[in-house]
Order: C-alpha cells, then sequence, then structure tokens
C-alpha cells in the first residue's frame, strides 16, 4: 500500500488522470477539452513510490528497535520479531481523480454552493483537514466505545451458565432482549463496531446515541461531484467506514457510490452518475495499470463465499451510474483499497477501448493481460525491514550524552508512595463490576483488548492494575506497563532538530511509549539554565486543564477519596512535580510539538494514588501511518515562558500544521 502523499492533486475543474481506461481516441478527446495548460497526465502510485523510495528513513536517521535493546545503546535491528506486512493494513488510499468538464447547470436558488451539510457546521473556524481529522477521531472514539461493549458482551456470553446457550433458551433471549437490553446471543454475531458508528440505529440498538448519521455527524452528508475539502490525493482511509463518516464514499460495502435520479434537477448530466469507486480487486477483470483503471461493474459475485462470479451483471444503479459517469467525462472519486483476486464464469460489464460496455469473459481477460503485462495490483510502502537498509544513517547510537532508561527514574528528594490497594482478580480482570480498578476508572476498564490494548478515550486519570492486584501480567488494564510495541526511528528534521517516527502503523488509542527520565521537583530545576526536556505535567494540571491544555472528558471522575487529598483543584498552580529527560530519559525526549498532534498526554496510575506523581504515557490520537512523525501537543499557553532576566521568552513553531499557532510559547 502506498503511503506516501501523491504528489497530484486534482480538482474538479483541472483535467487530470481519469480513473477509467483510456485510449489514444479518447485521449484526443479529452485534450480537445482540456485546457492548454493541463498538467501532463502521470500516475500518483508511481510518484508516490518514488517519493517513498527517496525519503524512506530519510538522509539522516537513527533507530531504535525496542526498548530491549535500547537500554544497551542499540547498534543493529535486532529489536522484537514480529510477522507483519510492509504496510499498513487495512488502508485505502485516494489515488487519482478523474477528470473534465464538470456541465453542472447554474443554479438560481444558489444551490450551486452545497448545501452546507451537518457535520460541516460544527466546526465552521476550522481548516478543512482539520474537519476531517476531527470527524475521524470522533469515528474512531464511537469504535472504540462500541468495541469495549462487544467485548462486554463476549464476557457475558463466556460467563453464562452453559445451558443458557443452548439454541432454544438463546432464542427466547433474543426476543427478549428486543426492547433496549443488550442482546446476548452467542450464535449470532453482533453487527461490525465500525458499521454500528456510522449506521442508522437498529430498534434494540443498545449504542444509540453514538451512531453518526443519528446524530448529524457525518461531515459531508449530501453526496458531491468531485473532490471532498481537506481530502487530498495520497490521502489514506482506514476502513470503509471512514470514508462513509466524511462522505467520501457512501456506503460501506459497495464499490460505487452514485447520486441518484433525484440530483437531476441541479444538473445537465443524465443520471445516475457515479461519484465514487473503490478498487477492492473483489472482480478478477478489474484492471490495475497504474495510470490507468479498468473497473468492473458490480453485483453477481458471491459475497459470503468465494466470491466467485455466479450471476450475469445488470446495466442498472450502480453499473448504470458507472457508464454514465464515464461517457459524460464525470469526475469520480477513485480510492485503492484491497486485493483479493477470484476467479469468474459470468456475462459482466466493463469499460474498455472507447468506453463501449464489453461482456467479458475468462478470454477477453486474458488478452487484457496480454495487452498489460506490467499490470500493478496493489503496492505497500517502503518501511525498511532492518538497520541495514537504511540510508543516511549518521548515527549508530543516540544515546550519546544522555542515558537510556526504559521507566522513570525517581529523584532522592522525591519519595514514591505505595499505596494502590489493587483488586482481588484472578487472571484477567474482565467484569467491570467486580473488579476494584475498573471501579475507579469510573466503573469501566479504560481498554479494549484488540489490538494488544487501545485506550478507549483520553481520560483525566487512567488507573491501571499494579503489584498489588490478583491479576497477571496479560491483564488488559496493564495497557501501558507492556513496553514498547512499534519500532520507533529518531530522525533528523530541516528546523526542529531530531523528530521521532514509527516504521509500523499505529492504530489510534494504542499506546506508543511512555515519557521517562528523572521524577523531580519543580523548584530543583529553576537553576538549569537550557534544558528542552523538561516535562512539566503531573496528573492534577491533566485535570484541571489548565496553561494551554484541553480539560479532559468528565465521563470517569475521579474517585472522591483521592481528589479530596488536594487543595482547590481548579487553582491555577505550578506543576510540583516534573521529567527531566535532560540526563537520563527515552526516545520520548525526541518527541516534538505539533498543534495538530497526532498522540496525546494521558497520566496513569498504578503503584499509588498520587496524582501529582503519576507516570506520564503519549498514545495514538488517530491511525498513524508508517513514517508519519510522532507529535503531541506540548500545551505551552503562549507567553507563560519567562526568560532568566525575567522577560516573555517565544519559541517559533514549525510544526507545519494548517491550523499552527506559529509559537511553541
Ligand atoms: C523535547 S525536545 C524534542 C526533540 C528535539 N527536536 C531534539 O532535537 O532533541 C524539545 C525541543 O525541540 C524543538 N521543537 C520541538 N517541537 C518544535 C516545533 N514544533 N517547532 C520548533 N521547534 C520544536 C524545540 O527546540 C524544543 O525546545
Amino acid at each position: 500500500m502506498v503511503f506516501t502523499r501523491a504528489e497530484q492533486s486534482a480538482t474538479s475543474n483541472s483535467p487530470v488522470t481519469n480513473g477509467v481506461k483510456e485510449d489514444k481516441d479518447l485521449k484526443k478527446l479529452k485534450q480537445s477539452k482540456a485546457s492548454p495548460t493541463a498538467p501532463r497526465r502521470s500516475s500518483a502510485r508511481i510518484q508516490a513510490l518514488q517519493k517513498a523510495e527517496k525519503t524512506v528513513a530519510g538522509p539522516n536517521a537513527v533507530v531504535v528497535k525496542g526498548e530491549d535493546k535500547c537500554e544497551d545503546n542499540v547498534k543493529e535491528g535486532k529489536g522484537k520479531k514480529r510477522s507483519r506486512k510492509s504496510g499498513p493494513v487495512d488502508s485505502l488510499v485516494v489515488e487519482e481523480q478523474s477528470v473534465l468538464l464538470l456541465k453542472k447547470k447554474p443554479l438560481a436558488c444558489g444551490k450551486d454552493e452545497m448545501k452546507v451539510e451537518n457535520a460541516v457546521g460544527q466546526f465552521e473556524d476550522k481548516s478543512d483537514t482539520v474537519k476531517v481529522k476531527d470527524t475521524i477521531r470522533l469515528f474512531n472514539k464511537y469504535y472504540l466505545q462500541l468495541v469495549q461493549e462487544e467485548e462486554k458482551r463476549c464476557v457475558r456470553v463466556e460467563t453464562q451458565p452453559k445451558d443458557a446457550n443452548s439454541p432454544k433458551k438463546s432464542s427466547q433471549k433474543a426476543s427478549k432482549s428486543k426492547k433496549g437490553a443488550p442482546h446476548v446471543d452467542s450464535k449470532k454475531p453482533a453487527k461490525r463496531p465500525d458499521l454500528k458508528a456510522i449506521s442508522k440505529a437498529s430498534e434494540n440498538s443498545s449504542a444509540f446515541f453514538y451512531l453518526m448519521m443519528e446524530n448529524n455527524e457525518i461531515l459531508y452528508s449530501e453526496k458531491r461531484i468531485g473532490s471532498i475539502p481537506g481530502i487530498e490525493v495520497g490521502y489514506q482511509f482506514y476502513s470503509r467506514a471512514e470514508m462513509v463518516a466524511v462522505g467520501f464514499h457512501s456506503h460501506w460495502l459497495n464499490g460505487i457510490d452514485y447520486m441518484g435520479q433525484s440530483y437531476a434537477k441541479a444538473y445537465s448530466f443524465e443520471f445516475p452518475i457515479a461519484i465514487a469507486i473503490v478498487l477492492s480487486g473483489m472482480y478478477e477483470d478489474d484492471q490495475d495499470n497504474a495510470e490507468d483503471v479498468v473497473y468492473t461493474g458490480q453485483g453477481g459475485h458471491n459475497l459470503t463465499g468465494d466470491k466467485r462470479q455466479i450471476q450475469d451483471q445488470k446495466l442498472e444503479r450502480g453499473n448504470l451510474a458507472l457508464k454514465n459517469c464515464v461517457e459524460q467525462c464525470v469526475p469520480v472519486r477513485v480510492i485503492r483499497g484491497h486485493d483479493s483476486s477470484s476467479s469468474y464464469s459470468g456475462k459482466v460489464y466493463t469499460y474498455d477501448g472507447l468506453y463501449k460496455p464489453i461482456q467479458g469473459g475468462k478470454s477477453s481477460l486474458a488478452k487484457r493481460r496480454r495487452d498489460f503485462p506490467h499490470r500493478v495490483y496493489f503496492t505497500y510502502g517502503r518501511v525498511p525491514q532492518s538497520i541495514a537498509e537504511i540510508r543516511g544513517l549518521v548515527c549508530e547510537d543516540i544515546t550519546g550524552g544522555f542515558t537510556y532508561c526504559k521507566s522513570l527514574k525517581v529523584a532522592k528528594n522525591v519519595k514514591l508512595p505505595s499505596n494502590a490497594a489493587g483488586c482481588k482478580c484472578k487472571g484477567l480482570c474482565n467484569d467491570p463490576t467486580t473488579c476494584a480498578c475498573a471501579l475507579r476508572n469510573g466503573s469501566d476498564f479504560p481498554y479494549v483488548s484488540r489490538n494488544g490494548g487501545r485506550l478507549v478515550e483520553a481520560k483525566d486519570v487512567v488507573f491501571e492494575c499494579g503489584p498489588k492486584c490478583g491479576c497477571g501480567p496479560g491483564c488488559v488494564n496493564r495497557t501501558s506497563q507492556k513496553g514498547l510495541r512499534y519500532r520507533l526511528e529518531v530522525f533528523r528534521t530541516a528546523k526542529k532538530g531530531w523528530a521521532v517516527r514509527s516504521w509500523d502503523f499505529i492504530p489510534s488509542g494504542a499506546p506508543v511509549c511512555e515519557y521517562t527520565g528523572i521524577l523531580a521537583r519543580t523548584e530543583d530545576m529553576d537553576s538549569m539554565l537550557e534544558n528542552n526536556y523538561i516535562f512539566e505535567i503531573d496528573g492534577l494540571q491533566t485535570i484541571k486543564g489548565l496553561g494551554g491544555r484541553e480539560r479532559r472528558s468528565q465521563d470517569g471522575e475521579i474517585p472522591e477519596d483521592i481528589l479530596n487529598k488536594y487543595e482547590d483543584p481548579s487553582s491555577e498552580s505550578v506543576p510540583e512535580f516534573c521529567i527531566d529527560a535532560g540526563s537520563t530519559g527515552n526516545i520520548a525526549r525526541f518527541i516534538n510539538h505539533c498543534c495538530e498532534p497526532n498522540l496525546f498526554v494521558q497520566c496513569v496510575l498504578s503503584t499509588h494514588d498520587d496524582l501529582r506523581l503519576a507516570r506520564v504515557m503519549l498514545f495514538a490520537a488517530d491511525n498513524i501511518p508508517p513514517l508519519q512523525e510522532l507529535t503531541y501537543d506540548y500545551g505551552y499557553a503562549l507567553d507563560s515562558v519567562l526568560g532568566s532576566d525575567g522577560k516573555i521568552k517565544q519559541m517559533p513553531c514549525y510544526c507545519g500544521a494548517a491550523d499552527c499557532r506559529k509559537r511553541l510559547f
């Protein structure tokens, strides 16, 4: 899968690559319609691959391969062994948008601008990219909440007495549960959480308020032709449901998204018209030739089984829309997704040559294969597999000048309590109604088990299981204690010094690393001249949302017995403690600030209850593709930093985000 952003961008009025195969005659036709300054057609995929080749590991890179090795100053790539693909899994790339001449009718009623749809109004002052990002974050939050609900349902099924699962009893139960109560039928698979998150509420859904359609939270819910603001060519989605959430493609399963007859009043096209297609390799005679694509119509194949073609396709709905779109040269959004090839034996429509529908079959497919021996299917980004593959390695040992430490050290004058009581669970904690640690988190586990543990959402403080708990090391409520999961690399940037990125895909909510160093009293740091590696934050600050920090959600309230220990929790105060990673620390000390970060700070307690001395963890706020720089918001309030002369200090921010505040502090 290509993960480097394609260079080519397309708009509805700039003629660019058509997502459909074309021949010479058609090219001529297009040239006659296109503007003389139209950029030359070239493959976004090839450009992206070339760019990826150039940028892999950057010119100056140093690698950290898992903390087990780092402590001994890693010199070669023998980090944790994993079996994984070289690129992100389950992702879909917007690669090319096609072409030509939008014949939109002038509209008297100003409908031209398209209705400002639902969710868009909620973020009026934000840039388009931030609107998209926020919508996908919201989707991921719902998704993880629904995963959590599903995991609880599985636990309930597992812990039910055996006879409760007999077919007779479970069907009785299913009918009883119709009005509201969660459905506990082990035989019937629950609806996928990603689909629940976007779909309309069903009568017996217990997740009614999560649903984005129901809540008018789909970003662009009105169908539109051409590009979607904030989503450029090369953008990566991680599920079909994400595309639905932003309104890029309005169906999670169909390949062809189209506008029906109801739009005929607003345009002079013949409807239905296809507006977005997903190339997923589900049909054997789809062809992806990098620069052009042959796209098979939909239908007739066996969706539930081996995906073989079992019926003829019909020239109606999506197929008709595709034909109309191609014949009228209407731009279509093209998304490349997964390849899973199959064979077929039916009559299918493809558009070939001069866009004449042809009746395909194995023989015509074989002919096209002869004609296109260099066909591209789905490619993966070039993420290095070992240190030997990195070009431009400038330093084999990043620990020059500091000592690498996997866990927090404590300054001599700081005493860490060990007063956390612990839960009485055995093995794994899975019942939030009885686990004492879950109760402290607001009667729920903060993590879901999926992908080795993901935090459902940012909280004031996460109470994890600790040394006094009865559960074992595999407990999901110890997610942040399990060390580095992803292969992280320190690389050189042009303006920000060193920075960090991952070779692996990181799903939203996954723990990335702890900010380690020496836990010290803030007052002891005052005499230090220049130290860029002090993390001035504690659990109390996060709760109060002081300085430039956002106030966290109030969902899992902190137990009174803990909160009452502190004087006026709403007062603005300097954090009493900080983490100094100047002389001792881990990879987190190289992570830069960004005004639109992809990580967030989360305070975690497991061995004691003192909010001021909580561990500081960094979690993924988004699905993060390999080689994207990892960043968090340093949270400085502007003009809050004073120099030794007592004057306000300023530092420019070079994060490059669309909504950058331009200053770090
Ligand atoms: C904790 S260090 C991060 C690692 C640092 N880049 C390095 O080379 O070691 C914080 C320092 O990095 C730089 N930095 C981090 N984020 C930045 C940003 N968005 N713009 C400019 N400089 C940044 C600033 O010099 C800051 O004091």
